[in-house]
């Protein structure tokens, strides 16, 4: 049996930071990182309307297949995204894809079709996720949220590895270690994600799949190399549609 957190609410007795209530969300979230990148993601959906734009958290909420879908971006990194996964579960959510834009680490991840990754598990390079359980438990994504990503990319023809995803918390660290007074340890960190295939660079997973395995939610997680695609958007949705459909079984 999982345990939610506490509520915190604002004056009008809404989610303090996604300003939004139970009413206002569905059971099925998509996440990406960018505020404006819900505007696009909503067109996806049937009578999107918007909920609440409060600080990083943009939240739109419509329909697919005739159920209640939301999207709400998190920002960038996992203590914002920690706290929109809280209070998104606080409104009754328990299925989340991140659709979001990383960076390729290893020497497989280099292979130019490919459109991007969907994402099994993260390596917790971050400090959010050790104020909830130590550093050994692992961040996985759910199985079922992995298998309706593969068939959607499947039924699309999509190229998209299937891989780990490395959580950071600073950009610039991976992109330029040798600016920083600690690059041994960037380095030599790099190296290790390099060489254990690490698929992905990116800033939100780890708390999303902490998060969520901690309280009991689904969560998986889709993303493009370089900008965000629409191919990489329409296959987040895809499997939300496949995930209402099997839910419904
Ligand atoms: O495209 P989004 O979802 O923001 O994700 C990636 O882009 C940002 C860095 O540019 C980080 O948030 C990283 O995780
Ligand atoms: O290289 C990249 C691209 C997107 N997001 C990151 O964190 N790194």
């Amino acid at each position: 049996m999982s345990v939610q957190s506490k509520e915190v609410t604002n004056d009008k007795g809404q989610q303090y930071h996604i300003c939004c209530s139970k009413e206002d969300i569905g059971r099925y979230v998509l996440l990406p990182g960018d505020p404006f990148r819900t505007d696009i993601i909503a067109r996806h959906l049937e009578n999107a309307k918007l909920v609440a734009h409060n600080r990083e958290h943009k939240t739109w909420t419509g329909t697919l297949n005739g159920e209640k879908v939301t999207v709400c971006s998190t920002g960038m990194g996992c203590p914002s995204t920690a706290i929109a996964l809280e209070e998104l579960i606080h409104c009754g959510a328990d299925t989340f894809i991140r659709v979001g834009t990383c960076g390729r680490v290893c020497p497989e991840s280099y292979n130019e079709d490919l459109e991007g990754v969907i994402i099994t598990g993260a390596v917790r390079d971050e400090g959010t996720t050790v104020h909830y359980v130590p550093i050994e438990y692992p961040a996985i994504a759910d199985r079922h949220v992995i298998d309706a990503l593969a068939k959607a990319c499947n039924d699309k023809g999509y190229n998209f590895a299937e891989g780990i995803a490395q959580s950071k918390d600073s950009f610039y660290g991976q992109h330029d270690p040798d600016s920083m007074p600690n690059s041994g340890r960037l380095h030599q960190r790099w190296e290790a994600w390099e060489k254990s295939r690490v698929m992905a660079s990116e800033m939100e997973t780890a708390a999303l799949f902490i998060v969520s395995s901690i309280r009991g939610a689904r969560a998986g997680a889709i993303m493009a190399y370089g900008s965000m695609n629409d191919h990489t958007i329409e296959l987040a949705c895809d499997a939300i549609k496949v995930l209402i459909e099997r839910d419904k079984e």
